[in-house]
């Protein structure tokens, strides 16, 4: 192997965030490497989307350090964005333009040159050739998350974030988008990404960091989270299956109340 197989795609070190005097992120650190899916896991409000927003350069951040394929986002955040690709809220396109209307937008402000072949060529990828010259906002919520992909991974980043990518989706649309992120970590890309679900996160990630209250409490392969924690009384009493799963590790590590 290369050393720049071994140099992270994503580097976040003591990453401390704040909204006003309101500490959202604490400390936090960890890396993604290249080939690897990344879960960063936690209960509402534990920082996983503030996390993602100050790797993204879209708030600012009081301390610490984080790269992006070795560019510093603070001091290279163009080097930074260029190497990283993120998946949008379907609400960020325009509703009136066609779905190949936006691709080619997109690809434009990327630098990308798209032949109207290449843009069917993606479309027919992601089940959507027939639908090229339908409007965005005529797509159902699947058919929308789809395109956002696309569009995240057009400029062919080395990182790709996504938040939540999976919520709201039906099992097959589910299933052909953990597709798209496994081929992604298949060309040794890495990517990022929040979810609620730890069935696929245990399924999927590679390593997961559990966040809460702003702190990473553990951070490992799925497999070995469980296998170190099985034996906590916390994680006994949260089982409910009759054998450990990643949500009874989850529970037990962040606890059973509900936050706000
Ligand atoms: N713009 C903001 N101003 C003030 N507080 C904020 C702001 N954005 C987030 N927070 C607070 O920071 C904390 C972390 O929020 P964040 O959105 O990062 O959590 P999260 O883990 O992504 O949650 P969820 O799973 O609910 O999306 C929460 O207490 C939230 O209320």
């Amino acid at each position: 192997m290369s050393t720049h197989e071994h140099t992270p795609i994503l580097q976040v070190n003591g990453l401390e965030v704040y909204y006003g005097a309101f500490q959202a992120v604490r400390n936090v650190s960890f890396e993604v490497k290249p080939g690897e899916i990344f879960g960063l896991l936690g209960p509402n409000g534990a920082g996983k989307t503030s996390t993602l927003s100050a790797i993204e350069g879209l708030i600012r951040f009081r301390s610490g350090h984080i790269t992006v394929a070795g560019h510093d986002v603070r001091q290279k955040p163009l080097y930074a964005r260029a190497n990283m690709g993120v998946q949008l809220q379907s609400t960020s396109f325009q509703a009136e333009l066609t779905i190949t209307e936006i691709i080619r937008l997109y690809a434009g402000i990327y630098g990308v040159n798209m032949t109207a072949e290449q843009i069917l060529a993606v479309l027919a990828e992601i089940q959507l050739a027939d639908a090229a010259g339908k409007r965005y906002g005529q797509l159902s919520g699947g058919q929308q998350q789809r395109v956002s992909l696309v569009i995240a991974t057009i400029h062919d980043p080395s990182l790709v974030l996504l938040d939540e990518p999976t919520t709201g989706l039906d099992p097959q649309s589910r299933r052909q988008l953990w597709e798209r992120i496994e081929a992604i970590r298949e060309k040794g890309h890495g990517v990022l990404l929040t979810t609620h679900s730890m069935e696929e996160a245990e399924s999927v990630c590679d390593r997961i960091a559990i966040i809460d209250h702003g702190t990473i409490v553990a951070i490992d392969t799925p497999a070995e989270l469980i296998q170190r924690h099985r034996h906590d009384p916390e994680v006994i009493s949260a089982s409910r299956k009759g054998r450990i799963t990643l949500e009874d590790v989850f529970i037990g590590l962040t606890g059973r109340t509900i936050r706000s």
